[in-house]
Formats: C-alpha cells, structure tokens, sequence
C-alpha cells in the first residue's frame, strides 16, 4: 500500500477536532478522488499524507513508513517523493516559469545546470508551457499558472501526486488538459489523489472516490466483498 491511514484523529485545537477516526488505504499506482463539501477535512488530510501534519491519534503509514516517526532529517525524503498542488499555486512570484520547476530539481540537488534545464524543459513541453519559460507567474492566466504547479509537482517523478482542488477557476476545456495530465503521471506509475468538490471531475473519470463529512469518512469507496459476488 502506499498510503494507509489508521484511525487517525485531527485536532488543530483542544477541543475542535478536524478528522475523525478515518481509516482508509491507497494502492501503489491506483487514483483516487477526495471528496466532500466545503471544511470536511479534505485539506487537513491532505497535509497529512506530506508530513505537514501529524495525528493526534492514529497512524499516517506512506510507502510503509509512519510519518509521526520520522526524524527532521527523514522527512525532507518523504517530501521530495510526493508532489503536492496546492489550492492557490504558490508559485515564486519573482521567478520565472523555468525557474519556479527549477527549484523543486535544485533544492534536492538534482543533478547538474544541464541535467536540471533538460527536465525543466521536458516536463514544461509536456504542459504546452515552452514558449513561457521567461514570464513570471502574474503574466500567466489562471489555467497557465496551474500547469506550471503541476510542473513543479511532476518534474521529479513522484512516488504520489497530490492536488488541492486543482481546477477550481479553470473552463471545461483546462479543466480536462489537467485531467489528462494527472493520467498521464498515474499511467507512468504515480498513486495520484485528487481533493475536489467539482462533481463533473468525478463523474467524468471514474475513479475511486473518498468522501468526508464533518471531518469523518463516510465513504471510503473501497469495493466491499458482497458487492463483487
Ligand atoms: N490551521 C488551522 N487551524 C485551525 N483549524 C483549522 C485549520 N485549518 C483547517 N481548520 C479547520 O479544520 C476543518 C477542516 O478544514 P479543511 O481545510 O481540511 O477542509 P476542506 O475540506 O479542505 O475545505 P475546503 O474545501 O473549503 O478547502 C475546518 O473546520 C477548518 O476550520
């Protein structure tokens, strides 16, 4: 499994508790959607899965390893194997397309100038973004400055993809390119998990979905055994 949560609990205050005994795995190479309305946990969950966040009750196990037991020094690894997406980019505002996917290769000493400028390149083709390698973020539309999160995200071959509500202000046709993007990274392996509230996303792709409600799991859409008899 490479990503397995038992009975975890979430409190970011004493008494105010953001998830709630959720208990639910992910298969090597499978995608899954993470669903539920707005303040269910989906983040929160989210945050978990890269270490941003440890349980306050329960286990958080990725690729085997629980992430509440890692050193500061293990999870900087745990990090560089997940590509995250977040709500609102985070892109480096005073950088270049090339160097925002840049940064993800050269903090992890990826390589040399030309190794890194090479798969910078390769992954910006990809996205349909070469002809913007020298533009800063605030001169991209919205559905440009996602393909280059999703860039930054891809360009080292993560072990898991994940995304925040990736395609919250796109148009149907960015919203599908997006789409097609995340395939092609599962097809080459990645266990993807999508975080969306846009019902037309999953019904179009078919995919498992998690939901959550008031910070508990009410489906973890795993197959129970009668319905496959
Ligand atoms: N940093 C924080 N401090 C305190 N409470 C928080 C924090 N972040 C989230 N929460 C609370 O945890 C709960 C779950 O929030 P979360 O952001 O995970 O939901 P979500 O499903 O991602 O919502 P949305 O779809 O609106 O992004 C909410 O009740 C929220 O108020």
């Amino acid at each position: 499994m490479m990503i397995q949560f038992h009975n975890v609990f979430l409190a970011y205050q004493k008494d105010a508790t953001a998830l709630q005994n959720i208990s639910f795995s992910v298969a090597k190479g499978e995608f899954v959607f993470l669903t539920g309305p707005s303040g269910a946990g989906k983040t929160s969950l989210l945050r978990l899965i890269y270490g941003a966040l440890t349980p306050s009750r329960g286990q958080v196990l990725i690729d085997g390893q629980n992430v509440s037991r890692l050193t500061s020094s293990q999870l900087p690894f745990l990090r560089r194997s997940i590509g995250v997406v977040f709500q609102d980019f985070k892109l480096l505002q005073n950088r270049t397309v090339f160097e925002n996917v840049a940064i993800t290769l050269e903090v992890q000493g990826g390589g040399s100038p030309a190794d890194i400028g090479k798969r910078v390149m390769h992954i910006l083709r990809q996205m349909g973004m070469e002809n913007k390698i020298h533009l800063t973020p605030q001169r991209l539309s919205g559905g440009e400055q996602q393909r280059v999160a999703l860039a930054r995200a891809l360009v080292n071959d993560p072990k898991i993809l994940l995304a925040d509500e990736p395609t919250g202000n796109l148009d149907d046709a960015n919203k599908m390119q997006i789409m097609n993007i995340f395939k092609e990274a599962n097809v080459r392996g990645t266990t993807v998990v999508v975080a969306t509230h846009d019902r037309r996303l999953i019904e179009h792709a078919h995919y498992r979905t998690i939901r959550l409600q008031h910070g508990e799991l009410s489906d973890s859409g795993e197959v129970r055994s009668e319905e496959i008899q």
